[in-house]
This record gives structure tokens, sequence and C-alpha cells, in this order.
């Protein structure tokens, strides 16, 4: 293991922000923390950065303890973006790049690198303040990988983004676990955990609800999503003992139950009824499994 959380406890006065969690991340893996707003996440990055002190617990890099001197292994995007407005694109990363220890030289050849790969050569001369908010994202995402850490941290990294420039970032983030970056990061939009992560973390209130592997979790969710298709009415579902939801779409419905034998009884059902075009079971959703472990705060 390269990132190891051991029982970590934070306490702000009487409030109880990470209550008592362990992860474990493996080199080279993209591991997703989730959690709705106010969970722990950020506080709990805050304590891998060493910006914060753990209550309890400990938090440790290829077996040895963690703190803000080990900056040049850590990239950090924080939640809140802050670059300086007034600098250009190019003095701003050089500033950075020379405060995380690098030579002149190498930082504008990592700055050339990523400038072209984001698509924005152009703005290496402009001010900060003069780009987009998204095309400032791009910088300070920049800002955090120019030194090539061995541990990534992103919160929120994709929020704000347009779905070409999401997807320009997200394939970024795979090239860097290519390289054999460790990628620790949080999101709300659980589909972008669902394309990224193997393993995640659900933190309710700093307790971790769920943990483990995506496709584990997927699979042994009790609740199914089932698509119906039939020629008749699949309203009487709506009252079925089995059926814990029931939505309609066209052409037939989708049915939320507990696990395959509330499946199995509701086929036996419809099937009674007369010819069933499709019966699908689906896994559950990220999206679902939020809404009904943290009970909403998902942003789809
Ligand atoms: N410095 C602090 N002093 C006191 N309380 C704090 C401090 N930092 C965080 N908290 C509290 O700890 C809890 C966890 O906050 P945190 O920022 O870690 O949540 P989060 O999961 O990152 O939320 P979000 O998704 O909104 O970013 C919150 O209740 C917050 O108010």
């Amino acid at each position: 293991m390269t990132l190891e959380i051991k029982q970590v406890r934070k306490r702000f006065n009487q409030h109880v922000a990470v209550d008592g969690i362990s992860v474990s991340v493996e080199k080279g893996n993209m591991f997703g923390m989730l959690g709705a707003n106010g969970a722990g996440k950020t506080t709990t990055f805050r304590m891998i950065l060493g910006l914060l002190e753990p209550t309890e617990g400990s938090i440790t890099w290829e077996n040895k303890q963690l703190s803000y001197k080990n900056t040049h292994l850590i990239g950090y995007l924080p939640e809140e973006r802050g670059l300086y407005p007034k600098l250009t694109v190019r003095d701003q990363l050089t500033y950075l790049g020379k405060l995380k220890g690098m030579k002149v030289q190498e930082i504008h050849k990592e700055i050339k690198h990523w400038l072209e790969r984001f698509q924005v050569e152009e703005y290496e001369t402009k001010k900060v303040e003069e780009l987009s908010k998204g095309n400032q994202q791009k910088i300070q995402f920049i800002a955090a990988v120019l030194h090539k850490p061995e541990l990534l941290i992103l919160d929120e990294p994709f929020s704000g983004l347009d779905p070409v420039n999401s997807d320009m970032l997200k394939n970024a983030v795979r090239y860097l676990q290519e390289l054999g970056t460790t990628i620790v990061f949080s999101s709300h939009q659980m589909r972008n955990v669902e394309e990224m992560c193997e393993d995640i973390i659900m933190l309710k209130r700093g307790k971790a609800v769920l943990q483990g592997s995506l496709t584990d979790i997927k699979r042994g969710y009790g609740i199914k999503s089932v698509s119906i298709h039939a020629d008749y009415d699949l309203s009487f579902l709506a009252s079925d003992p089995h059926v814990t939801n029931l939505t309609p779409i066209k052409n037939g419905v989708i049915a939320r139950v507990e696990n395959e034998e509330a499946a199995k009884a509701v086929f036996a059902r419809v099937a009674e009824k007369g010819f069933v075009r499709k019966f699908e079971v689906e896994e559950p959703s990220l999206h679902d499994i939020f809404i009904d472990q943290v009970g909403g705060g998902a942003n789809e």
C-alpha cells in the first residue's frame, strides 16, 4: 500500500468532522472520496497534505509519516481555486514550480507540454484574470501536476467544466495514472466517479458508510433496478409488495426492488399477465447508492 489512513479522527472543538476512517490506496490507483456537503472530504485531504493534524490516528505514505514538508511528493487541486489574477500564466506556473524545487528550464518544458495538451498555448502570456473560469481551472490543475507528484489529490476537479473540458481533464488524469501516479479525488458527480475509480469510500457525517471496490459494492448492493417493457399497463406494480419504487418510462416501467428474489417474484407476476418484451435487472447506479446511503446531495 502507498497511502495508508488508519483510524483517523478530526475534531474541531466539539464537532467531529472525520470519525475514524481507514483507507488504503495502492500505488497507481484512482480512489474516489464521496459524500454530501460537509461529510469530511476536504478535511481528510487537508490531513493527507499535512495542513491539518489528525486528532487521532495516522496517515502514512510508503510507511512514512506525511507532513507539509513532503509537498514535492504531493500535488493538490484545492476546492477553492486560488491563482494570482494579475500574473501571467507562465509567471504564475514558474513561481509555483520553483516553490516545488523545480529548475526553470524543466518548468518551461512542463508548461509547454500541459498548455498544448489542454489546447490553451495562446494563454501562456495572458494574465490569469483574462481567462474564463474553466481555463483558470486547467491552469490550476497544471500547477498541481507540474512537478510530477507521486500522489495527486483533486478536490472536485470537474466542477464547473463543460463536457469537452471535463473529458480533457479526465484524459489528463488517466494519463497521469498510466505514468504511475496515485490519485485521490472527490466529486459530487457520480458518473465521473463510476467512469474513473476502482475503489471508493462514501462518507456520511465523517463516517464511512460504504467502502471498497466499486464493482463489488455494486454487485453486492441489494437494491436493483428492473427495466420492464410490455404491451399492457404495468402500473399495477406500484402496489406490489416487492417493488419499492416504480417509475413510468416509454414502453414500460423501471421498478426498484430489494434483491434478486424480489425481482423473480415481480417477473412471475408480469409474466402471468401476458407477454413480457423486456425484463432486465441492472446493478444500481452509484447515484442510486449515494441517494440511498447519504440521502441526497449528489449533483448529476
Ligand atoms: N477549520 C474548521 N473549523 C471548524 N469546523 C470545520 C473546519 N473545517 C471543516 N469544518 C467542519 O467539518 C465538517 C466537514 O467539512 P469538509 O469541508 O471536510 O466537508 P466536505 O465533505 O469537503 O464538504 P463539501 O462537499 O461541501 O466540500 C463540516 O461540518 C465543516 O463545517
